[in-house]
């Protein structure tokens, strides 16, 4: 029978820059087309760390040309990066889904997550968006630019930002809708526009990037799937990952999991918001599984012939 499931699409689903990109949701949208041609129901997120500080770069070199240009909000540059990520996905799975006979539906939907005005993330800046930098050049622009920096898992260093936590979905009905009329539904983009409610309805954007990992794990809560499946760049995860004695795992329990981040196995920013999302769905209800994988192993980690799965 078919499942309702969530992915969360990681970097290496959307390249890093738009011919990049074009090439890789072309990929991305096999994946995802397998698992709706299987009958299962799929609502997809994305991340787009690297984007969001290519728009933010791009609107201050405008800046610097146009001193009249408003500096463009950070929330906004979140909105501009789903609206022209969504668009490439949407149009490669539709092409997919239709060259395979599938006739599903497939939107964005620009999503705005709730998260609290006074989460102490807000004074804590740890997203990694934008470009890798060696530690001199993030220097630099950390004293030119006010930049808040830091080494990113080992990768190189990068711009971060404060990363709040996401605590409700603001177009939820309107996703479930589209879901349950047998849409493929591409939300949360980026983990969600991130805004602040306050009164009278009024919801203001905020200085952050959401994590996608736990942005989308919410969404799976809200829409009652079976699977969060979180799509990245290995296989599986693994204790004493890149050492010699590493291990990968298939399968995961909430108190190993514990365990293992308690010994500092996942590096912060990287697998550990991941392996943190896998573990909330699983235990948010009792069935539950969360699936972490490589993009193209998505069919046979449903199938239980590979990746990370995560249970109670
Ligand atoms: N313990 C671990 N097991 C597996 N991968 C790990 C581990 N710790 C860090 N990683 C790294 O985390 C990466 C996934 O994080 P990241 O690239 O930030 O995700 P995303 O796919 O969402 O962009 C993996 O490709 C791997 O290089
Ligand atoms: N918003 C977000 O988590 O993006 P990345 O997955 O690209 O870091």
């Amino acid at each position: 029978m078919g499942k309702r499931i969530v992915i969360a699409l990681g970097g290496n689903a959307l390249g890093k820059n738009l011919p990049e990109q074009m090439l890789a949701v072309k990929e991305t949208s096999k994946a995802i087309a397998d698992l709706v041609e299987a009958g299962h129901t799929v609502a997809v997120a994305h991340g787009n760390g690297p984007q969001v500080g290519m728009i933010q770069n791009a609107f201050a070199a405008y800046c610097r040309q146009e001193p009249s240009a408003d500096v463009m909000p950070l929330s906004m540059c979140v909105a501009m990066s789903q609206g022209y990520i969504g668009y490439d996905l949407q149009n490669a799975l539709k092409e997919e889904l239709l060259n395979r006979g599938l006739q599903q539906g497939v939107a964005t939907v620009l999503t705005q997550v709730v998260v609290d005005g006074n989460d102490p993330a807000f004074q804590h800046p740890t997203k990694p968006i934008g470009a890798f930098m060696t530690k001199e050049e993030a220097e630099q622009m950390a004293r030119e630019k006010g930049w808040h920096i830091a080494e990113d898992a080992g990768r190189g260093w990068r711009q971060v930002v404060a990363s709040p936590k996401p605590l409700a979905v603001v177009e939820l009905t309107t996703i479930r809708a589209l879901a349950e009329a047998d849409n493929v539904v591409i939300a949360c983009g980026g983990g969600g526009i991130p805004v602040i409610a306050t009164d009278n309805h009024h919801l203001k954007g905020a200085a952050a990037v959401i994590d996608k990992d736990l942005a989308s794990e919410l969404l799976a809560e809200h829409l009652d799937a079976d699977m969060l499946i979180i799509l990245t760049a290995v296989e599986k995860v693994a204790v004493n990952f890149n050492k010699p004695n590493q291990k990968w795992l298939d399968t995961l329990t909430p108190e190993e999991a514990r365990t293992y981040i308690g010994e500092g196995q996942f590096a912060p920013g990287s697998m550990l918001p991941k392996v943190e999302a896998a573990v909330k769905f699983a235990e948010s209800k009792p069935g539950r599984t969360a699936l972490i994988t490589l993009l193209e192993k998505a069919r046979d980690g449903i199938d239980g012939k590979t990746g990370t799965r995560v249970t109670c």
